[in-house]
C-alpha cells in the first residue's frame, strides 16, 4: 500500500485577476504563497512524510512545493520535474480574461473550452507573447511533442506515461509520493486514477493549496475513490469558487 498526496498550486497572480494562464508561467500570490505554507502545516498536521516530490515545470508548482516542504521541514526530499505535470496548454485563450471570454462567446463555448473532455481551444500562434515556443526549458522536447494547445483528452495522453514510468515506481515499497502541479493536470490524473468517465471529469475541480491524499492499493488504484482533502470543508468551498469563475 502507498499514499499518493496532491497538491494544486496556490493562488496564482493571473488565477487571482481571473485570466486563463495553462503553460505561462506566472508567479503566486501572496495570498497563494500563503496557501502553499499552509498546504505543508496540513501535511506536517497529518504526519504524511513524502519520501520523493514531482513537480511540473511551472514556477506556481515549484514554488508552492519548495513552500509546503519548507513548512513540513522537508526541504531536502529529492525533486523531480517534468513538463508532463505542467498545466493543460490553454492554447489562444492564455492570457485572456475568463469573464471577458464568458462574455464575449457564451457560457456553452466558454464551457467547452473550459471542461470540455475532447474539444481544445484554438491554437496559439508561435510569435504570441503567450505563447512558448523558444522557451529554454522545452529544449529537449521534440517539437511534434511542444503543444499549441490541449484538451484535457491531450493532457491524459501526455501525463499518464510520466505517471507509468516515474511515479509509479516511486510509489512501490509503500512509499508517500507528493505531486505538486495544477488544476487540469491533476484533473487528468484524478480522472485516470478514479476512472471517471469524459461526462463526469467535466464537472470535477480541484481548489489550491488543500492536499488530497489518495491511499493506494497493490495495483495502484485508490482504495477509496476520490481520496480525502485534508480539510474538507475549506475544499468544498474553494471547489466551488474554482467551477464559478468567469462568472462576474
Ligand atoms: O487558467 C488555467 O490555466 C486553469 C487553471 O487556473 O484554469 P481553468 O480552471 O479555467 O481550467
Amino acid at each position: 500500500m502507498a499514499t499518493l498526496v496532491l497538491l494544486r498550486h496556490g493562488e496564482s497572480v493571473w488565477n487571482a485577476e481571473g485570466l486563463f494562464t495553462g503553460w505561462v508561467d506566472v508567479d503566486l500570490s501572496a495570498a497563494g504563497e500563503e496557501e502553499a505554507r499552509r498546504g505543508g502545516r496540513l501535511l506536517r498536521e497529518a504526519d504524511l512524510s513524502p519520501s520523493v516530490v514531482h513537480t511540473s515545470v511551472l514556477k506556481r508548482a515549484t514554488r508552492t512545493a519548495n513552500l509546503a516542504l519548507d513548512e513540513a521541514d522537508l526541504t531536502w526530499l529529492p525533486v523531480r520535474r517534468s513538463w508532463r505535470l505542467n498545466e493543460r496548454h490553454y492554447g489562444a485563450l492564455q492570457g485572456k480574461n475568463k469573464a471577458q471570454t464568458r462574455e464575449e462567446y457564451g457560457e456553452d463555448q466558454f464551457m467547452v473550452w473550459r471542461r470540455s473532455y475532447d474539444t481544445p481551444p484554438p491554437q496559439i500562434a508561435d510569435g504570441d507573447p503567450h505563447s512558448q515556443v523558444g522557451d529554454r526549458r522545452y529544449a529537449q522536447l521534440p517539437s511534434e511533442l511542444m503543444p499549441r494547445t490541449e484538451c484535457l483528452a491531450d493532457v491524459v495522453d501526455r501525463m499518464l506515461p510520466y505517471w507509468y514510468d516515474t511515479i509509479v515506481p516511486d510509489l512501490s515499497e509503500g512509499r508517500t509520493v507528493l505531486v505538486a502541479a495544477h488544476g487540469n493536470s491533476l484533473r487528468a490524473l484524478v480522472k485516470h486514477l478514479d476512472g471517471v468517465d469524459p461526462e463526469t471529469i467535466a464537472g470535477l475541480n480541484i481548489p489550491t493549496g488543500i492536499p488530497l491524499v489518495y491511499d493506494l492499493d497493490e495495483d495502484f488504484s485508490p482504495r477509496k475513490p476520490g481520496g480525502e482533502y485534508l480539510d474538507p470543508e475549506a475544499a468544498k468551498e474553494a471547489i466551488e469558487a474554482v467551477k464559478n469563475q468567469g462568472k462576474k
